[in-house]
């Protein structure tokens, strides 16, 4: 392991439990780790990293009900960003300060680490009591962040803000001689694993299974993958070549966390331009993308046609739901109304729009099949989605090898190679002609703000929409939402809800033609326009009110 700053640090500044709390963003932890972007000062610093490893340390042997003498072990991966082994040393030094054992994987993915929770393999010192990703996804290269695992799944929120209020307390009482017991610790009990043998192992043998145990059963596929320069790499080379297929013409595999490509990010359309390129220059069946840590991913055709957002969904429901019919599909808020009519009336299963959110999606699929309504995927149009049969892990690796098992049973069943039986699984999904996300901003030093609660004030706006849309007969408030304000008209519809993270009200427009989302947008724009503290300004701008 790395030498220590913290170690010879004599006085830390002063946080407060607010500074940490302000690390919390949603389930995950997320900051600034590194300098390098004006106006965004260092508030993942080393001494704050292991102050939340002993906080999560201690949350752990609570959770366990373990006694001291048992020493819990807690595995640690990472992206490819460049504040990775920092980090990865702090929290370590913190987790061995607290007397638990901690296994080093290097880089890896997030699915990948919660699943070294499951995995029963003592040659790869598994399972871990505990595990830590650090991440912060698609943000940019500054930033960074963690998520924790049990077997139980990721942490959710109310964990996350436990876990930062301890920090804030084990921080305050740092000493230089407590910092440079924990090092001293640290350093005598490093172990390393290469955990992702034995993930990326699972992963072939799925698909391996599903083709009726044949070796190779993408032998003749040529599939590109581009992991964006973030953790994703692994899948050319330890999942698709082992299982036969060609890979030339994939890129960006190589770990760079100044991510000098593109954003690793499926939403992202540079993302998406780039790897439906690679799979047309390569004349290509396939085509697979990734975000930074690889718990999302999107897949292109041999058209060039993306399997992403919506598509994406419909594809993984039309297989699900050849495994599971009539099962429920759980997705986030701003997926389309074609959507449900293509699960519902083409699929004969159940659409069941929830909130956004990937820890929403997969809690109420879970809790779904806790009432008797069976579910077996739950998936969000960010491209986060995580299937019954693979323990709940939210897996972008994962929804690649359902794709890919059906290429590979296709083909061995005698229909042929290529991806046109994926494409011809989403025909008849309706899509809308015009689809746009405005992001309006809630300013929170508005004097409008009382003390600041943006989510109040979010909460105002909405309830104002809902009155204003109530007097308009053109305008039909959803009967069933669960997030936000949900509204159908002009043969489209739009979404108004709070961020889960940002002080922002997303609007979400889908219509049959620029001029029915501009009516929509017209209508929210009537509504929201009286809030100071709310910047409508990319809404004026979209229905030329500006
Ligand atoms: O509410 P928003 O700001 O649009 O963010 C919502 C999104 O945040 C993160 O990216 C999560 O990983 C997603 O699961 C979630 O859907």
């Amino acid at each position: 392991m790395a030498a220590s700053s913290s170690a010879s640090a004599t006085a830390l500044p002063y946080l407060d439990k607010t500074d940490f709390l302000k690390l919390q963003n949603g389930s995950d932890i997320r900051g600034v780790a590194i300098d390098g972007v004006e106006g965004e000062k260092v508030n993942l610093t080393e001494p704050v990293a292991e102050a939340i490893g002993t906080a999560f340390a201690a949350w752990l042997i609570e959770k366990k009900k373990a006694d001291p003498s048992q020493h819990l072990r807690v595995s640690i991966g990472y992206d490819t960003r460049i504040s990775a082994q920092l980090l990865q040393n702090a929290i370590s030094r913190g987790l061995a300060g607290a007397g638990l054992e901690f296994v080093h994987y290097g880089l890896a993915s997030t699915p990948a680490m919660f699943n070294s929770t499951l995995t029963k393999d003592e040659a790869f010192l598994c399972p871990a009591d505990g595990s830590i990703m650090i991440t912060a996804s698609h943000l940019p290269f500054n930033r960074n962040g963690f998520k924790f695992f049990t077997n139980a799944g990721g942490l959710g929120k109310a964990d996350i803000k436990d876990i930062l209020e301890r920090a804030a307390d084990i921080y305050n009482q740092f000493t230089p001689e407590s910092l440079k017991n924990s090092e001293k610790k640290a350093l005598l009990s490093f172990k390393k694993v290469d955990y992702m043998i034995a993930y990326t192992s699972d992963l072939v043998k799925a698909v391996r299974k599903a083709s009726g145990n044949i070796e190779k059963p993408l032998e003749g596929f040529h599939i590109v993958v581009d992991a964006g320069n973030g953790a994703g790499g692994f899948f050319a080379e330890k999942v698709l070549k082992p299982l036969g297929a060609r890979t030339s013409g994939s890129q960006f595999l190589e770990p760079d966390g100044m991510f000098p490509n593109h954003i690793p990010n499926p939403e992202d359309k540079a993302a998406m331009k780039a790897i439906t390129q690679a799979v047309l220059d390569n004349k290509a069946d396939l085509g697979i993308i990734f975000d930074t840590d690889v718990d999302r991913s999107a897949a292109v055709d041999f058209t060039g046609r993306e399997f992403n957002r919506n598509r994406l969904i419909a594809l993984m429901a039309a297989i699900v739901l050849e495994e599971h019919p009539g099962t429920t599909i759980v997705t986030d808020s701003v997926t389309s109304d074609g959507l449900t009519t293509f699960i519902e009336k083409k699929l004969g299963g159940r659409h069941h729009r929830f909130k956004r959110g990937y820890k929403n999606v997969i809690d109420e699929a879970i809790r779904l099949n806790s009432i008797g309504e069976e579910s077996h995927l739950a998936i969000e149009t960010s491209g986060h989605g995580a299937l019954k049969e693979n323990h709940w892990l939210d897996d972008g690796a994962y929804l690649m090898v359902k794709i890919l098992n059906k290429l590979a049973s296709a083909r061995a069943s005698g229909k042929g190679g290529g991806s046109k039986v994926l494409t011809d699984l989403i025909e008849g999904l309706q899509e809308p002609a015009f689809a746009i996300e405005l992001r309006l901003k809630i300013n929170q030093f508005h004097p409008d703000l009382k003390e600041g609660s943006f989510r109040e004030y979010g909460e105002d706006v909405l309830k104002q929409l809902e009155k204003s849309i109530g007097s308009d007969p053109s305008l039909h408030k959803a009967p069933v939402n669960h997030e936000g304000i949900r509204v159908s008209g002009f043969g489209g519809w739009f979404l108004l809800r709070l961020s889960l993270h940002d002080p922002v009200l997303p609007l979400n427009i889908e219509a049959p033609s620029n001029d029915d989302a501009v009516k929509l947008g017209h209508a929210v724009l009537a509504a929201v326009k009286d809030f100071g503290g709310l910047d409508t300004s990319a809404l004026k701008k979209f229905v030329g009110a500006s």
